[in-house]
């Protein structure tokens, strides 16, 4: 807060030392009430493969904040066979983009019953329609951008294997379940989807960097956008969590910080 003291009629010059000195304390404790209570939005967006759901879980755990996955949101309303759910399960099967107004019908719903929530959103919005009707219902306070080579995303989707009832992602190197094939916690069994199978792939990333550029674009020209590169999440990691750690320090006191290469659960 830049406010001006000496403005005020009733901050003599003698007196204002005295004030000055006590004031900024004031409005530290007012300060970090404010952040205490703020509701925190960020979304994540990045190719497939580039991290996004390994890093929000993360995000979600040192920060306290609710993990949303388009992706698993879709996939749940495709199992409760809702009239969303049933639309977009053909386009998931051909490997293709829920068309906007499908995703946004399925989506925005959830999002508007969270206003009591801080949230990190991974998947959502992919294009500037979804982007747009994104901005429509509530302002963002981060967007993480995540630049992954393609070589990288190849072999890591290659080997990713899902629990699709929880959202949970293996890597037989990265984050590898405990017993082969089979979910730590439910002991379920994973599968690998469709989409990451290589045949799907290629035309996908082809896909994501043509419909993703206005949105990147959208949310650096709002001064919001925050972009990391590598091939590591782990690498990636300490840079997210200091950006986020400067922008939402209550909620890290809080919580336990996450350890590299744990499961991200
Ligand atoms: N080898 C390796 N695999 C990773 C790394 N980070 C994430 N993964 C794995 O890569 C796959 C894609 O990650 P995910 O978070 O699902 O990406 P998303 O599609 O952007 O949500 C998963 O199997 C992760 O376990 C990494 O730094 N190295
Ligand atoms: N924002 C979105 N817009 C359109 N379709 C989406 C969106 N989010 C998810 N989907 C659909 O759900 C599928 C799975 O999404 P997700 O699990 O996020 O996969 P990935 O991150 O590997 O692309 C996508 O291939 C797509 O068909």
């Amino acid at each position: 807060m830049n406010y001006d003291w000496h403005s005020e009629p009733w901050v003599e010059r003698k007196a204002c030392n005295v004030r000055l000195k006590k004031l900024p304390k004031c409005l530290n404790v007012l300060e970090f009430w404010r952040m205490a209570n703020k509701i925190f939005r960020a979304v994540i967006l990045g190719p497939p493969g580039s991290g996004k759901g390994t890093i929000s879980a993360r995000i979600a755990q040192s920060f306290g904040l609710q993990h949303l996955s388009s992706g698993d949101l879709v996939r749940g309303d495709v199992a409760a066979n809702t009239e969303a759910g049933i639309l977009a399960k053909t386009y998931i099967h051909k490997n293709l983009l829920v068309p906007d107004h499908v995703m946004t019908c399925l989506l925005l719903p959830k999002l508007e019953k969270m206003t009591k929530h801080s949230w990190v959103l991974d998947g959502f919005p992919r294009t500037l329609a979804q982007a747009t009707a994104l901005n429509n219902i509530c302002d963002l306070d981060v967007v993480i951008s995540l630049n992954v080579p393609f070589e990288t995303l190849k072999e890591r989707l290659s080997d990713r294997w899902i629990h699709p009832a929880s959202g949970r992602v293996y890597n037989s190197q990265f984050n590898p379940p405990r017993v082969h094939g089979v979910d730590d916690i439910s002991r379920e069994a994973l599968v690998q989807l469709d989409d990451d199978k290589p045949e799907a792939l290629l035309s996908r990333l082809r896909h994501y960097k043509d419909i993703a550029k206005p949105v990147i674009d959208l949310y650096r020209a709002k001064g919001i956008l925050h972009s990391f590169s590598g091939t590591e999440t782990d690498k990636i990691w300490p840079y997210i969590s200091s950006l986020l750690g400067s922008k939402i320090p209550v909620q890290q006191a809080f919580a336990t910080p996450l350890p590299l290469h744990s499961q991200d659960h």
